[in-house]
């Protein structure tokens, strides 16, 4: 097998077996010829501690020192894989790449629907590179996919044992909101909504195209660019590098209000407001293949965003912001209102961060899918830390609804 992948210019992945770890020769063959070549091994926490001798592993800094000592045996990166960790309502993976670690958290989700996740991760990593992702990105994305699989198969009932497979193709049973389009939308792409803007992205010293591509490590599941003070042609410019960052990470790329900007970047979609041009007009323009959405702070103007062909709402502002001049303070009642009478999925905006979001997402209100957030992500120095835990919080709350 060594000869083989030595001889190909192939990527590796080690995704361990617990089983086959129990046999001395087949340890010693992962550790010291396997490894070697290996641009990432994936065990699990029990994994972790058979191939290191059988030491305990108990926190999260045990995780960090089980990664370091399997980065020592040869491959590019570890991730040690925290899902089985007793005693935590998160599923935390220790990343590292043999300098930094990186903490991944995730909710555990409780389901007896857990076979073959391991495997998952790994072939999601594997076709995340492939896109051309960078690994901790792939392992971003292959870690939000599992966890959406596993949330959306937790309630399975398939067989008697004591593990039940889970459902790799749950976006397909996700309802078409647009029933008349041709487009597959998938409202869920809404829980965690990054808006970018170019003062913030200035002040900190981030390009447009670092900003996306942290937010998109840290788990941002559609980006939209919001940018008020550029020219035309470097928003150009910086929509296409965008929208490859996007589609190697599989993320919705929206722009605001410009349809051209849209257009000539090939974006999956655009947002409009209610001064701008309307969501019919963007339709026409677009095709019925594009996400539309559209500001709502009224269920007027959401059954109106409905009959104009859009995809979603935007409701807000939920709480006061200051990113947008002279917006109007909806409240959770405002919210509720457009959320009971919106025939679309919902986004809420408007002052949302790490500590209020859990409380609008915990309203549990009908088609509320998400939160889009643009301070709170942007306005900080590492964007992807900001989005990590905004995205773990939001996780919480979604696991115990
Ligand atoms: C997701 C989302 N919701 C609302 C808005 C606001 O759009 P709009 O009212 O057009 O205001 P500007 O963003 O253009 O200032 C949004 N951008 N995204
Ligand atoms: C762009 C935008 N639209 C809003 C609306 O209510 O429609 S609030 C808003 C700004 C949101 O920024 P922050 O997350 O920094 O508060
Ligand atoms: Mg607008």
């Amino acid at each position: 097998m060594c000869e083989s992948l030595q001889k190909f210019p192939v990527k590796v992945m080690v995704s361990t077996s617990g089983d086959s770890l129990s046999d001395p020769s087949t340890l010693t063959y992962y550790r010291d010829e396997l490894f070697a070549m290996a641009d990432i091994v994936t065990p699990n926490v029990k994994e972790a501690s058979k191939l290191l001798g059988g030491v305990s592993l108990h926190t999260i800094a045990d995780m960090r020192d089980a990664a370091e000592s399997i980065y020592k045996f040869g491959p590019r990166y570890v991730l040690v894989k925290g899902g089985d960790m007793p005693d935590s309502s998160e599923a935390i993976d220790v990343f590292y790449d043999g300098k930094e670690f990186v903490e991944l958290r995730g909710h555990r989700i409780k389901t007896r629907n857990t076979h073959g996740t391991g495997c998952t991760l790994a072939s999601s990593i594997a076709a995340e590179l492939a896109k051309g992702s960078s690994m901790l990105n792939a392992v971003q994305v292959a870690k939000n996919f599992v966890e959406s699989a596993l949330h959306h198969s937790k309630d399975l009932v398939i067989g008697n044992g004591p593990q039940g497979p889970f459902d790799h193709l749950f976006r397909l049973r996700c309802p078409p909101y647009n029933i008349g389009s041709q487009q597959r939308f998938n409202p869920d792409s809404l829980f965690l909504y990054a808006v970018t803007d170019s003062r913030m992205n200035k002040r900190w010293g981030h390009s447009i195209e670092d900003a996306v591509k942290a937010a998109i490590e840290g788990g941002a599941t559609i980006v939209q660019l919001r940018e008020k003070d550029i020219e035309s042609r470097a928003f150009l410019e910086a929509a296409k590098a965008c929208m490859d960052i996007c589609k190697s990470s599989g993320v919705p790329l929206l722009i605001n209000d410009r349809v051209d900007i849209a257009l000539a970047c090939n974006a999956d979609g655009v947002h409009v407001g209610q001064s701008d041009i309307s969501a019919r007009e963007v339709r026409k323009l677009l095709g019925p293949g594009k996400i539309i959405g559209v500001s709502c702070k009224t269920p007027a103007q959401a059954e109106q965003a409905w009959r104009d062909g859009a995809d979603y709402l935007g409701c807000g502002g939920v709480f006061p912001t200051t990113t947008k001049a002279n917006n109007p303070t909806l409240g959770f009642e405002g919210l509720k209102a457009v959320c009971l009478a919106s025939k679309l999925p919902v986004v809420a905006i408007g002052g949302i961060n790490a500590t209020n979001a859990g409380s609008v997402m915990e309203l549990g209100l009908p088609n509320l899918k998400g939160v889009a957030v643009v301070s709170a992500l942007f306005d900080r120095e590492c964007v992807s830390t900001e989005t990590r835990n905004l995205r773990s919080i939001l996780t919480s709350v979604r696991c115990l609804a």
